[in-house]
């Protein structure tokens, strides 16, 4: 199938081709601007998390707790992670989109389950209507495979998911004290050791009629946290309190949201958001998301310290994340579709 880059790049497209028009449900048309700096994605100073003043620690982690239960999305701030280092990956993504067609086609992958696979929309052959979007998905942990084009690629993805493990990490020890857990626990129940962990590079290219097209539709993210960067082009919008609200990121800042799997760990309390990426007429927009999940072997349930049989019975049925990946990677990406499945 046709990248959308080629097609977008095909001499005088004005109109999209019927394939692609994306017909929104009409409360999902309203978007909204965060003007009030009361109602602001929550930002968190990274750096809080390592003081030595034990007030200043319980602060960021309530934050961090509250960030996960009322947002499901946080911008981190003093991540520590070059800018250099987040510009190369960004300008290397670029760079292989930029490869020609028949280039990229050689990573073209057949299954799923395949650590290397570059492809258009989401799911193609499950689909009836397409997305303006190509991707890149690579396993990157807990082996690492290199995508050899174009030359320094694969040093500049390597060197953005070394430079970003640690902040996830230590992310994650705050999330599960916030949940009242210990600190190692999602590290020590998920196997985060030899958690899958996939980098997907998603392009956007101009669209002459953005308005009737979608870049990623509606849907929340496999895993624990997803970690997410992007060019400086806005197009990230995010479900709350029932509204689409635009996310305007603050510059090197990096995003984060809870996964499916952290809800089922937080027995519901903790939600994976839906957010979706709309397209625009003027530039591209590039974005990189890393999905850090448990182990493919670990059986994901809520943690038994959440469930209690009156208050708190447990909201999900445990599922392997291997089977989990499978289902989630080969159907229609739509909503929340593959976690309410689990719900008891
Ligand atoms: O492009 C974006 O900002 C969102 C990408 C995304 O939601 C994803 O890759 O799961
Ligand atoms: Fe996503």
């Amino acid at each position: 199938m046709m990248s959308v880059k080629s097609l977008a790049e095909s001499l005088n497209l004005t109109t999209i081709p019927s394939t692609y028009t994306f017909i929104n449900n009409p409360r999902d048309l309203e978007t909204v601007d965060l003007d009030n700096p009361d109602e602001q994605i929550p930002i968190i100073d990274f750096s809080l998390l390592y003081s030595s003043n034990p007030h200043q620690r319980s602060k960021v982690i309530s934050d961090l707790g509250k960030a996960c239960e009322d947002w499901g999305f946080f911008m981190v701030i003093n991540h520590g992670v070059p800018k250099e280092v987040m510009d190369s990956i960004i300008e290397g993504c670029r760079g292989f989109f930029n490869l020609s067609e028949e280039e990229k086609l050689e990573f073209k992958g057949k299954q799923v389950s395949d650590p290397i696979r570059y492809g258009t929309s989401f799911h193609a052959s499950a689909e009836e209507v397409f997305f303006w979007r190509d991707f890149l998905k690579v396993i990157v942990h807990p082996q690492f495979h290199p995508v050899n084009k174009p030359p320094g690629f694969s040093e500049v993805c390597f060197d953005y998911c070394k430079k970003t493990e640690k902040l996830t990490q230590k992310l994650l020890e705050g999330i599960s004290e916030s949940l009242g857990l210990e600190a190692s626990y999602i590290d020590k129940a998920m196997n985060v050791e030899c958690g899958l962990r996939y980098l997907a590079a998603n392009l956007y290219p101009p669209c002459p009629q953005p308005e009737i097209a979608m870049g990623m539709p509606p849907h929340s993210d496999i895993g624990l946290l997803t970690t997410l960067i992007h060019n400086g082009i806005d197009g990230l919008q995010i479900q709350h309190n029932g509204k689409w609200v635009n996310v305007n990121t603050i510059p090197n800042s990096i995003l984060f949201n809870i996964g499916d799997h952290l809800e089922i760990l937080s027995n519901g309390k903790y939600k994976s958001v839906v957010h979706r990426a709309v397209v625009n007429n003027r530039a591209t927009r590039i974005s990189v998301a890393i999905a850090n999940g448990p182990s493919l072997e670990t059986v994901v349930s809520p943690a038994p310290k959440l469930v209690d049989n009156e208050a708190h019975p447990p909201a999900f049925t445990g599922i392997k994340y291997k089977d989990y990946f499978q289902i989630q990677q080969a159907n229609k990406l739509h909503r929340k579709s593959c976690l309410d499945s689990l719900r008891i």
